[in-house]
Parts: structure tokens; C-alpha cells; sequence
């Protein structure tokens, strides 16, 4: 498969990590208007870095737009032309809804929408796909290439916007947490990098326990909470300062704000 990528910052770039880290190609294009995140890999075999938006969307099979929303219209129309019946085009934009893309390039053209997360660079992210009517057939090979970089799942398009929120911006939310025990592990005395490690490989376990055991994690829960034991005491102190609550206004208020997004 050859794969270009318009648009090389936080995620595009990460995109192209990831599928580097894994080979995940015959020929890789890699074009924005400044390259200076990729401008390194223009050396590997098979990886072209350029300035030519064009250049790359003709010579690949499948096409990776990761532009920001108030950007992606623009480059589409650029290249509205040249997209043909056989590629497949897929967007990442948080917002940019499938119709607003067909009504560019044509609803007769293979359209994905893909919400991968910055994992994707190290092969781990949580990526949903959403194809329009024409791309049905074309989902398969876009898992191919998604599953390589993590785990990938279908879904029906009207839920894009939520899985943005869950997995893209999850990201953020989840260090967030991650930063917050660190600070706790330093008041009770461990140094910085200490701190740091007790928090992401505690992280990494918790997550591993529950996919690996496909348990719920109130099972998981009661069998940490021993009866009037510190763990109880801790997970009650921060329900009664609201964690499950603001954890989940968050979410909604993410929801919210993409479906803004949405409307410009
Ligand atoms: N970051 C994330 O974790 C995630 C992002 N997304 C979505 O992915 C998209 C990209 O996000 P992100 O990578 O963070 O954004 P960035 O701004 O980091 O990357 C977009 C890149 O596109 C470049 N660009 C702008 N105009 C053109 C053009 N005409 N031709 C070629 N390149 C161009 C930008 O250059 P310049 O900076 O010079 O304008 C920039 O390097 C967004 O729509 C976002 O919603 C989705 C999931 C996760
Ligand atoms: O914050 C944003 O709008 C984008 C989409 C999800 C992650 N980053």
C-alpha cells in the first residue's frame, strides 16, 4: 500500500511513526507546508518528505488528510481533481463530518473518517473508523493498516464524535491523571522520577489487568479494597470530592465543544 500523509504536526506526524516503526507500507509521502517534524525520515528508503500536496495525493493508494478543520476544506478543494474513484481517502479532522467532504471531492470517492489517538507512534492507539456509503468495501484495508498500529474499531459515523472525545482527546485526560498521582506520590515522599514511575507503570497494570482479564473494574476494585483498609478510605475521600462527576462532565463538555466544532 502506498500511503501519503498531508498534514505532518502532532498527529500526522505520529501517524507517520507509527507506521515507519512497523513497515507498514510500500512507499510512504509526507507533505506539509513546513516538514520540519518528518524532515528526518526523507532519508529512509521508500519515505518522500515534500512541500507538494499534490505530488504526494496522486502517487498514493490511500490518503491520510490531517489537517486542522479550518484547513482541511482548503486543501481538499486543491486536490479535488486528481482524487480518483480507486483511492482511499481518509480524514482525521475532529468535526469535519463525512457529507462536508463528500460535497468537495464527490460522494462517488472511498471516504473514511479514522480517529486514531498520539499512540499511534508507538503502535499503541485505539482508532475508530468510519466509512461513507461508497468506501463499505474498503474498511478492510483500512483496518489492515490500523490494526498494525494498535487496535481499530468500526463504528457508525454519528458515533465519531464521541469516540473523538474517549480515545483523542482521552489521551490528554488520562496523563492528566497520571500527572495528578505523580504529584501525590511526591508529597508522600518520592522523588520526582520515582513518583513518575510508580504512576505510569501502576497505569499500565491497571489497564493491562482489565484487558487482559476482561473483567469490570469494580471487580478489579474489590479485590484491592480490603475492609476498613486505606484503599476504601482513599477511592471514597476522592468520590466525595466528585472524581467519577468530574470526570464525566468533562467528557460531556468535550462532547459539547466538537459538536461546535462541528457547526463551523
Ligand atoms: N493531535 C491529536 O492528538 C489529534 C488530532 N486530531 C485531528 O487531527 C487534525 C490534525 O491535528 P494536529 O496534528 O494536532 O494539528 P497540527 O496543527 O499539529 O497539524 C496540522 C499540520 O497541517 C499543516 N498544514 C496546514 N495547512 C496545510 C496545507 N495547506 N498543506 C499542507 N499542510 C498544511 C500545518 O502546518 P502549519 O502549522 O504551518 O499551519 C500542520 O503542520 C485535526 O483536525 C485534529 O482535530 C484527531 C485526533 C487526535
Ligand atoms: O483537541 C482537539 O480538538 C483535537 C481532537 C482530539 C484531539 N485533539
Amino acid at each position: 500500500m502506498k500511503i501519503a500523509i498531508i498534514g505532518t504536526g502532532n498527529l500526522g506526524s505520529s501517524i507517520a511513526k507509527g507506521l515507519i516503526k512497523n513497515n507498514t507500507f510500500t512507499a510512504l509521502f509526507l507533505s506539509d507546508k513546513n516538514t520540519a517534524n518528518v524532515d528526518a525520515y526523507n532519508s529512509l528508503v521508500n519515505v518522500t518528505v515534500t512541500n507538494d500536496n499534490l505530488a504526494a495525493v496522486q502517487a498514493a493508494d490511500m490518503v491520510i488528510f490531517a489537517l486542522q478543520p479550518k484547513h482541511i476544506d482548503k486543501v481538499l478543494e486543491s486536490v479535488a481533481s486528481i482524487i480518483t474513484e480507486d483511492q482511499i481517502i481518509i480524514s482525521v479532522a475532529a468535526g469535519v463530518e463525512i457529507p462536508r467532504i463528500e460535497a468537495i471531492i464527490g460522494k462517488d470517492k472511498n471516504i473514511i473518517r479514522v480517529m486514531p489517538n498520539t499512540a499511534i507512534s508507538i503502535g499503541k492507539s485505539m482508532t475508530c473508523i468510519a466509512p461513507n456509503e461508497k468506501a463499505q468495501d474498503k474498511v478492510g484495508l483500512a483496518q489492515d493498516v490500523f490494526n498494525q498500529l494498535g487496535t481499530s474499531l468500526v463504528i457508525p459515523e454519528e458515533l465519531i464524535q464521541a469516540a473523538t472525545v474517549i480515545c483523542a482527546s482521552g489521551i490528554a485526560f488520562w496523563m492528566r491523571l497520571v500527572r495528578a498521582t505523580t504529584q501525590g506520590a511526591i508529597q508522600l515522599g518520592f522523588e520526582a522520577h520515582e513518583a513518575h514511575e510508580l504512576a505510569t507503570q501502576t497505569c499500565f497494570g491497571a489497564a493491562s489487568l482489565l484487558i487482559e482479564s476482561g473483567k469490570h473494574p469494580e471487580q478489579e476494585i474489590d479485590r484491592v479494597t480490603t475492609p476498613s483498609g486505606c484503599t476504601i478510605e482513599g477511592l471514597n475521600a476522592m468520590e466525595h470530592n466528585g472524581l467519577s462527576s468530574a470526570l464525566i462532565q468533562g467528557i460531556v463538555a468535550s462532547f459539547e465543544k466538537i459538536n461546535q466544532i462541528k457547526k463551523n
